[in-house]
């Protein structure tokens, strides 16, 4: 576990990057920092593995004042990974992947052996180990950066808006492979973004910051998206918050209507196995937008209604064989009413826990909403 204790950074020129931070982020958990540009954001972070020195308060990690570790060692314990990857320019993928083992006294065969595990881990194609990261795309190059901050396997994870020079697709695919690769490792992480969209994706908890690394609210995602703080969150979240919501519903609760029953006059057309071939009309042959209730979430389900010629989503197994459909107004009817229907809380949580708290490590969920599962959060 990480501990801020009144940690505050002030700059010899007057500026308070950071005024008196209070914070934990649990182990095993992803934390996301998120906030306008010059809130504090990487100040934070960079607090935790001494790249920045706090001038007042104190960070602690598993107990122990960062401050009185010696730098090189603390870093070799926590993985840090930044924008446009970092990597050594001269130093082919696999010896990057090398570095930290390398520095910790592992022979070359040892350290490569795991480097190569490691690329494989981030799915990246084993011809990659000699490349030059110029050889790379923008996205390869974040996966080697991941693979070489995890290359020790240090039980923390610094990332600071690591996705960021990414176009949107290939973003979209390393935030699915960092949760999936999360679920495997559970490494406690503290992530940096300004993109919301981001944060409510990846993090298990949410801290909006404001100026000088004040902390707005403190949240899960879903809590953050239907009750934010005050008005500067809501705006900050944006209008579409609660669509965005969505992305974090499972979509298992949707009633489905018999596969038979056609929807608009449109009737599904199987093909031989049962899957979808498309919803005919006459002799039109439409595209059937699909989901799958046991892994997407409501948005997804909402989406094939939409584009839907039949105004319905095709419900799969994960076969691709068709169980029912859901017309928009069932994908509609599983939203729970807190999302349809919240407003900024007035008086919501500001600098401290949830009022409904998350689950934790330590303890089940006592939400009286369902937790976001990870596999809901992926297939959102
Ligand atoms: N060396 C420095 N001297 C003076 N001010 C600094 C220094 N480094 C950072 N700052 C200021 O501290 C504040 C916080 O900076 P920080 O980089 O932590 O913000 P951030 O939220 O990560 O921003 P961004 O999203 O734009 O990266 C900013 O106002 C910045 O200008």
């Amino acid at each position: 576990m990480i501990r801020f204790d009144g940690a505050a950074k002030r700059h010899p020129d007057g500026t308070v990057a950071v005024r008196d931070l209070d914070l934990e982020v649990p182990a095993g958990r992803i934390t996301v920092l998120v906030g306008p540009s010059g809130c504090g954001k990487t100040t934070i972070l960079r607090m935790v593995n001494r790249m920045v020195e706090p001038t007042a308060g104190r960070v602690l990690l598993d107990g122990a004042d960062v401050a009185a570790l010696e730098p090189a060692n603390l870093r070799r314990g926590i993985g840090y990974v930044i924008q446009q990857a970092g990597l050594f320019p001269h130093r082919r993928v696999l010896d990057n992947i090398a570095t930290v083992p390398r520095l910790l006294g592992w022979d070359r065969a040892r350290a490569r052996a795991r480097a190569a595990e490691l690329l494989e881990l981030v799915g990246l194609p084993p011809e990659a180990a000699r490349r030059y990261p110029f050889q790379l795309s923008g996205g390869q190059q974040q996966r080697v950066g991941v693979a070489r901050a995890l290359a020790a396997d240090p039980p923390v994870l610094l990332m600071d808006e690591p996705f960021s020079a990414v176009d949107p697709v290939v973003r979209a695919g390393l935030q699915e492979e960092l949760l999936r690769l999360q679920a495997e490792l559970h490494k406690t992480v503290l992530f940096v973004t300004h993109d919301i969209e981001e944060a409510v994706r990846l993090g298990d908890r949410v801290v909006v910051l404001r100026e000088h690394g004040e902390i707005a609210q403190l949240a899960d995602p879903h809590t953050l998206l239907t009750a934010p703080a005050d008005d500067s969150v809501a705006a900050f979240l944006g209008r579409d918050r609660g669509l965005r919501g969505l992305g974090l519903r499972p979509a298992a609760g949707v009633a489905l209507d018999p596969v038979r029953q056609p929807c608009g006059g449109w009737e599904l057309a199987l093909d031989g196995d049962g899957r979808p071939a498309g919803w005919r009309l006459g002799g039109e042959l439409r595209p059937a937008p699909a989901f799958r209730p046991d892994r997407d979430t409501l948005r997804t389900a909402l989406d094939a209604a939409v584009l839907s010629p039949a105004g319905a989503a095709v419900a799969v197994d994960a076969d691709g064989r068709a169980i029912g459909t859901a017309s928009r107004a069932a994908v509609i009817a599983a939203l729970p009413l807190d999302t349809a229907t919240s407003e900024p809380a007035t008086s919501g949580p500001t600098t401290s826990e949830p009022t409904t708290s998350e689950p934790t490590s330590s303890g089940p969920a006592t939400e009286a909403v369902p937790a976001t599962t990870p596999g809901a959060r992926r297939g959102g």
